[in-house]
């Protein structure tokens, strides 16, 4: 049974439509990335699988329970860690840890989910003295609370130095191990890439693309630039690269052969020109970034 799975699920804000007919399917025990823009619809659709706002058209179910009508039994099954969540100024770290332990209806041992997230030597001072990240990391830690079977993380590093940002990999990884499904939005391409199994590109909306980064980096346009030295380039041989089956495009660059063509079709390109009597001197490939693929998927018109 899926952990996450929208139908068609709309939400209009007025004129804005905020999330546009997004099909979404999350397996049990993945790490899922959930990538956009700010104002790109993320916030919307957690808010929805949260039951925080209610959509306009489609359904939102969670471990096949739908998030309005089960609501209560959805969310004792979660742990979240929302966007922008305030802190109360007056009641400590542990107050925090403990209320959230009874919320649940869990033993705790504040102390050591205070030292999990690397607040320990704060536990006892009042959240509104903490900074930004340390906050963050109150809430992460009150989100860990009762094993849950599925976080939602919602921006989880904003406010994060790079150790905590570090820890808070390591933390989505030790849940997943523990056989938590992990979702977590994200407009930083590198911490997404750094724990996902799989990505969803949401832009306007609308979600452009779910895989797995290198299924994407496949599929995407242009896919692969391969460079090939060769003697003497030729506007022939140029065409000779044109005509294998796959390539995407080839010109004539810096006295060598580019050609962007899917990772599958290098080796038939090679053989091509190999075939047609040209030298290979040498050649490498590049592989698109998660940013390259991100401005592929979000730009103008989307793919
Ligand atoms: N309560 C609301 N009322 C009106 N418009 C809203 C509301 N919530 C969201 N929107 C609009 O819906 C669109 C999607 O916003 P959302 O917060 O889901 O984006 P996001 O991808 O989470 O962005 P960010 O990365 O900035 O958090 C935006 O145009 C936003 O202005």
């Amino acid at each position: 049974m899926p952990a996450i799975q929208t139908h068609e699920l709309s939400k209009r804000y007025g004129d804005v439509t905020a999330v546009d007919r997004v099909d979404l399917t999350v397996d049990e025990g993945e790490i899922f990335g959930f990538l956009g823009h700010n104002g790109a619809g993320k916030s919307t659709v957690i808010n929805m699988l949260l039951d925080f706002a209610r959509p306009t058209e489609g359904q939102v179910e969670v471990f096949g329970m739908d998030c309005r009508e089960h609501s209560v039994a959805v969310r004792e099954r979660m742990g979240v860690l929302p966007e922008g969540y305030d802190v109360y100024d007056r009641l400590t770290g542990r107050q925090h840890l403990q209320f959230a332990a009874e919320s649940k209806g869990v033993e705790i041992e504040p102390m050591s989910i205070a030292e999990r997230v690397g607040i320990r030597d704060a536990v006892d001072r009042r959240a509104g003295d903490y900074s930004k990240g340390m906050a963050q990391r109150l809430v992460l830690g009150m989100a860990l609370i009762g094993d849950p079977d599925l976080l939602i993380l919602d921006e989880p590093t904003s406010g994060l130095d790079p150790g905590g940002a570090r820890r808070m990999r390591e933390i989505i990884h030790e849940e997943n191990e523990r056989g938590a499904t992990v979702f977590f939005s994200s407009h930083i391409l590198e911490q997404i890439e750094a724990v996902c199994d799989r990505v969803g590109i949401m832009h306007e909306g609308r979600l452009q693309a779910v895989d797995t980064i290198d299924a994407l980096r496949e599929s995407a346009a242009g896919g692969t630039k391969l460079q090939i030295s060769v003697d003497d380039p030729s506007e022939t041989h140029l065409d000779t690269i044109e005509a294998v089956d796959g390539v995407d495009s080839a010109w004539i660059e810096d006295e060598t052969f580019a050609v962007t063509c899917p990772s599958d079709v290098k080796m038939d390109v090679l053989v091509a020109l190999d075939a047609a009597g040209v030298d290979v001197l040498d050649f490498s490939t590049e592989e698109p970034s998660l940013e390259d693929l991100f401005v592929e998927y979000t730009r103008e018109g989307g793919q």
